[in-house]
């Protein structure tokens, strides 16, 4: 994938987002703007937000919220577009925040949690490339011991960030790994530490039992640690990913989701019943294969890219 060199995120965003806000506006804005406030019209709203995976409640309360609006007679794309990402950013709005590891402590120590596929590897190695690129001393921490493929990924990651990569051979204890690592990573002045993990569900007590020993393990190098546990999910699973956010976020303390794959699916809307389900806030998100296109979360930006519109001071 190449990228032109000086893209701005807000139009990778766009791109990222291009097949999602094509599902979203296209019948949705046309019915708008020839029959404003036709129960039609509304009907149909709600549709292609319930196609858009927003979920009922979101799409019921936007529903509501159109009915209220006084459009004029005939109002133009850009008025329905943008009450359309109002609305959408008021539903995401309380569940943002930033990911910003080298404003805590020191070593600051990130868990990646999900299931396997979900972009954990991926997420983890553009975060790292980034934090590296801003100076900082980065150690990668290959906690999935059972899957040579999984370490294999990572550890070119871990090389093409210039960060620091630990790991330990097949069906090593993780959590033995995740201590060792973080009590070397203080002893040598790391600034963060980003530890993957195993994402097998088939054995769902059994991975919760490893993630919970590993959080109880590095709580004994300090007290505070993880300092943050992102839970990764795939928005081209769907609304499967409400059900792995209910069963990471029960056990895992996630203080973070990042939604990835954004850019692969039309229901990008998945973002608004996973943001409103979830303790936690959204941090991340993944427009992209590339470093670039991890992108910290801002509702409003969102909420305007999935209408297809400009960046707000650009607008
Ligand atoms: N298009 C797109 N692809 C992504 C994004 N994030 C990750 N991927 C791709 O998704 C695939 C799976 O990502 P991984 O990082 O390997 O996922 P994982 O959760 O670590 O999975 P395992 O390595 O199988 O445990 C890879 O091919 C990534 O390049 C994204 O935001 N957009």
């Amino acid at each position: 994938m190449t990228d032109a060199p000086k893209k701005g995120w807000f139009s990778r965003l766009t791109e990222g987002l291009s097949r999602s806000s094509k599902q979203m506006t296209e019948q949705v804005v046309s019915a708008f703007v020839k029959e404003p406030l036709s129960e039609q019209a509304l009907e149909g709203l709600e549709e292609h937000l319930l196609e858009s995976d927003l979920g009922p409640a979101a799409a019921d309360r936007i529903v509501e919220r159109f009915r209220a609006l006084r459009f004029g007679a005939n109002p133009s794309e850009l008025e329905v577009k943008t009450a359309l990402a109002e609305a959408v950013a008021d539903e995401l709005k309380g569940h943002q925040a930033t990911y910003d590891p080298l404003a805590g402590p020191r070593p600051f120590v990130t868990l990646f949690v999900g299931v396997n596929g979900s972009g954990k590897t991926t997420t983890l190695g553009k975060i790292a490339a980034d934090l590296t690129a801003r100076g900082a001393k980065v150690m990668i921490v290959a906690g999935d011991t059972f899957r040579a493929a999984a370490r294999e990924q990572l550890k070119v990651w871990a090389e093409r960030a210039g960060a620091h990569f630990e790991s330990r051979r097949d069906g090593a204890d993780a959590a033995g790994l995740a201590f060792d690592a973080f009590t070397k990573a203080k002893a040598e002045g790391f600034d963060v530490v980003l530890i993957d993990t195993a994402g097998r569900l088939q054995n769902k007590s059994a991975l919760m039992d490893e993630l919970l020993k590993i959080v109880r393990v590095l709580k004994k190098v300090d007290p505070d640690a993880p300092h943050e546990t992102l839970l990764v999910l795939d928005a081209t699973v769907g609304r499967n990913a409400l059900e792995q956010e209910k069963i990471f976020g029960r056990t895992a303390y996630v203080s973070g989701i990042v939604m990835t794959k954004l850019d692969g699916t039309a229901r990008g809307g998945v973002l608004v019943p996973v943001a409103q389900a979830s303790d936690a806030p959204i941090k991340l998100i993944g427009v992209g294969e590339s470093i670039g296109d991890l992108q910290p979360f801002d509702a409003r930006a969102f909420s305007r890219s999935l209408m297809g519109l400009p960046a707000e001071d650009a607008a």
